[in-house]
């Protein structure tokens, strides 16, 4: 018996700003460990070296974590600008086919930051590069130089669907979390539905309408104290349950543990 297994796409970094690495937070495999009880196991997305196919064969669900690097714009149909910032390409590719084949087939997939991103603009959505800029947006980015617990702390309320899915998931309607973000959705694509937005309007919490399986994506970052947080964890438990439920419908109940 082993324990599902939960690709999560790995981002392109650099130690000691030279070596390159492929590289995915330590509580996203915590979160993914402890309180959804699968296996992590980090993907180096690059489409030279792997299929979609082959990933979906090898992993019982996905996890597209947060990354700096923006959605490429030509992902939505807008031109690239200095407000874009950096990209990284082959996530682009590998993380955009695989959320239509995971919302197509039922494999769960479960989006934070820029995964909710992705699973938005793979499902026609398009984004702003900078949400700050609009009219009665605030900033919703990370507050610079202060201590990493303190940048992954609450700092606003997100409102939610009332009876919708996050509501039922977290027993609330309305839910405290973080934000690290720049980017935001602008206009949602036909099957994102959107459950949760903070008071400003920014877009926080969705999941793509008629999907077979788990598509569920917020815009905070639920990885933080993820065993603890009263908002994180049953999400992690119902993503958890999700990938065992797919797991066992593929190998048998009797080969999962
Ligand atoms: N680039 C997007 C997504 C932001 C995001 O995922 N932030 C987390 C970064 C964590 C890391 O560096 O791994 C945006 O800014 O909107």
């Amino acid at each position: 018996m082993t324990r599902p297994i939960v690709g999560i796409i790995g981002n392109t970094g650099l130690i000691n700003d030279r070596y390159p690495v492929h590289e995915v937070g330590t509580m996203v495999c915590d979160a993914v460990a402890e309180v959804s009880g699968c296996i992590p196991m980090i993907i180096p997305p690059d489409p030279c070296w792997m299929t979609v196919a082959e990933l979906m064969e090898t992993c019982d669900g996905f996890l597209l974590p947060g990354g700096r690097p923006n959605v490429h714009p030509s992902e939505y149909g807008d031109e690239e600008t200095e407000a874009h910032g950096t990209f990284d390409r082959k996530r682009d590719a590998i993380a955009l086919e695989l959320v239509r084949a995971c919302v197509a087939t039922g494999q769960p997939v479960f989006g934070i930051c820029r995964g909710f991103q992705e699973i938005a603009v793979a499902m026609g959505s398009t984004l702003h590069p900078e949400i700050r800029e609009l009219p009665g947006r605030r900033n919703h980015r990370m507050p610079v130089d202060v201590p990493l617990d303190e940048g992954f702390s609450n700092r606003h309320l997100v409102q939610l669907t009332p009876g919708g899915r996050f509501a039922r998931i977290f027993g609330a309607e309305e839910v405290e979390t973080n934000s690290l973000h720049g980017q935001g959705i602008m206009i949602p694509g036909p099957r994102i539905v959107v459950e949760g937005r903070t008071e400003d309007g920014t877009m926080e919490a969705i999941y793509v309408k008629d999907a077979p399986g788990f598509t569920m994506a917020v815009q905070w970052h639920p990885e933080h104290r993820a065993a603890q947080d009263p908002v994180s964890r049953p999400l992690f438990e119902a993503f958890g349950h999700a990938v065992r439920s797919w797991a066992m419908a593929r190998r048998g109940a009797a080969k999962v543990a």
